[in-house]
């Protein structure tokens, strides 16, 4: 008899951040994860993770609507079903239910967690294999001020942690955002690149005025300038500079990508199993991105741990991630709900070995930092 899923629960837990981080939409000094525990009937437990950032501030999914979808509308759609057919499962969620593509990453992470466990293999070869065991790994610097930044900076590159570094930049003036980005890049020189994201903050005027001042200042990438929504935009943008655009909310699954490298666009896309519905809907995305010879950049929802290492193994099967990958969120929380962190170093993290996703819970701290 094959196994089926017998339970799945969801928790929230609440964890600090080390200082507080600014984007555009919003200042957050607590990162929310949603944990998932899918349990099946031959004793294996999946583990999963659906996360955003700043409650409803990213996105149309907040933790608290993740964890409340999941209980009443997606998990009763797997119990009692076979736990291995984890692609029909995947597709009973989308004929079922619309949209919820965090929830569904969430379920999809734990029902490969589930099965990886179940066949002794780790997730990567679940999703075509390992062609890495190290991903780089940039930091985003967005404390909010210039020279505590910069310090940031400095400390990372000694510490041989991260070479690349984001910066946030879209809350205040664009004309402040410029001078405080030119004034980390003139601070690092040649030592590290450096990169923003506006997180959809300018229009498209300002947007040409900021760019051409990014570029000027030595900027290699521009992220999401403008409305997710603007795809004519982007397009004209990424026609107009030399600097090229990284397509962030613009690009969730492979339909979105399509129409946007279908509208002329050049450039590179971001890749989130959050967006996509899961590590094999951020996979569909890379494979069409690839087909229209657009980059590929690892991209976070700031997950903890167990979402991170999801993205890790999948991103761990492309060929190559042209941009890197920003897959620093552990890095961003005080504590973690695992019993063996993530190893960082030498400007990137090692790919999690052992079946599944290869983390295992802490209970203690599971209980401790669970919402009540
Ligand atoms: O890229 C985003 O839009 C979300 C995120 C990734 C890194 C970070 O600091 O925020
Ligand atoms: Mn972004």
């Amino acid at each position: 008899m094959s196994s089926v899923i017998e339970s799945i629960e969801t928790l929230l837990v609440d964890l600090p951040t080390i200082r507080p981080h600014k984007l555009s939409m919003t200042t957050m000094a607590c990162q929310t994860l949603v944990i998932v525990r899918l349990r099946d009937s031959d004793g294996v437990e999946g583990l999963g993770e659906g996360t955003t950032i700043g409650g409803l501030a990213y996105g149309p999914e907040s933790p608290e609507s993740i964890k409340r979808n999941i209980d009443s509308y997606l998990a009763p759609l797997l119990i009692g079903q076979s736990a291995s057919a984890v692609a029909t499962l995947r597709a009973r969620l989308d004929r079922h239910a619309r949209g919820n593509a965090i929830a569904k990453s969430a379920l999809e992470t734990a029902l490969l967690d589930a099965q990886g466990k179940r066949l002794g293999l780790p997730m990567a070869e679940l999703l075509g294999g390992a062609r890495h065991d190290h991903l780089p790994v940039l930091w985003t610097l967005a404390s909010g001020d210039t020279a505590r930044d910069i310090d940031e900076a400095f400390q990372r590159l000694e510490q041989r942690r991260h070479c690349d570094f984001k910066l946030k930049i879209g809350a205040n003036a664009v004309d402040d955002d410029v001078r405080h980005v030119a004034a980390i890049k003139a601070a690092l020189g040649e030592r590290a690149s450096v990169r923003v994201d506006v997180n959809q903050a300018w229009s498209e005027s300002t947007a040409v005025r900021g760019i051409a001042a990014l570029q000027a200042a030595g900027i290699e990438l521009i992220e999401q300038p403008v409305s997710a929504r603007e795809h004519a935009g982007l397009v004209r943008l990424a026609k107009r500079f030399e600097v090229p655009m990284l397509a962030d909310e613009a690009v969730a699954d492979a339909r979105d990508g399509f129409a946007l490298a279908a509208a002329g666009f050049s450039g590179a896309y971001a890749l989130k199993i959050a967006k996509a519905g899961g590590p094999r809907g951020a996979l569909a995305l890379a494979e069409v991105a690839q087909a229209a010879g657009i980059g590929l950049y690892g991209g976070t929802l700031l997950e903890g741990t167990i979402g991170t290492a999801a993205s890790l193994h999948a991103w761990a099967t492309l060929p190559e991630l042209a941009w890197g990958s920003e897959m620093f969120g552990p890095l961003l929380l005080k504590d973690d709900i695992v019993a063996e962190p993530l190893a960082y170093g030498e400007f990137g993290v090692e790919l999690p070995k052992g079946p599944g996703l290869g983390i295992a819970l802490d209970e203690d701290k599971l209980a401790h930092y669970a919402r009540r």
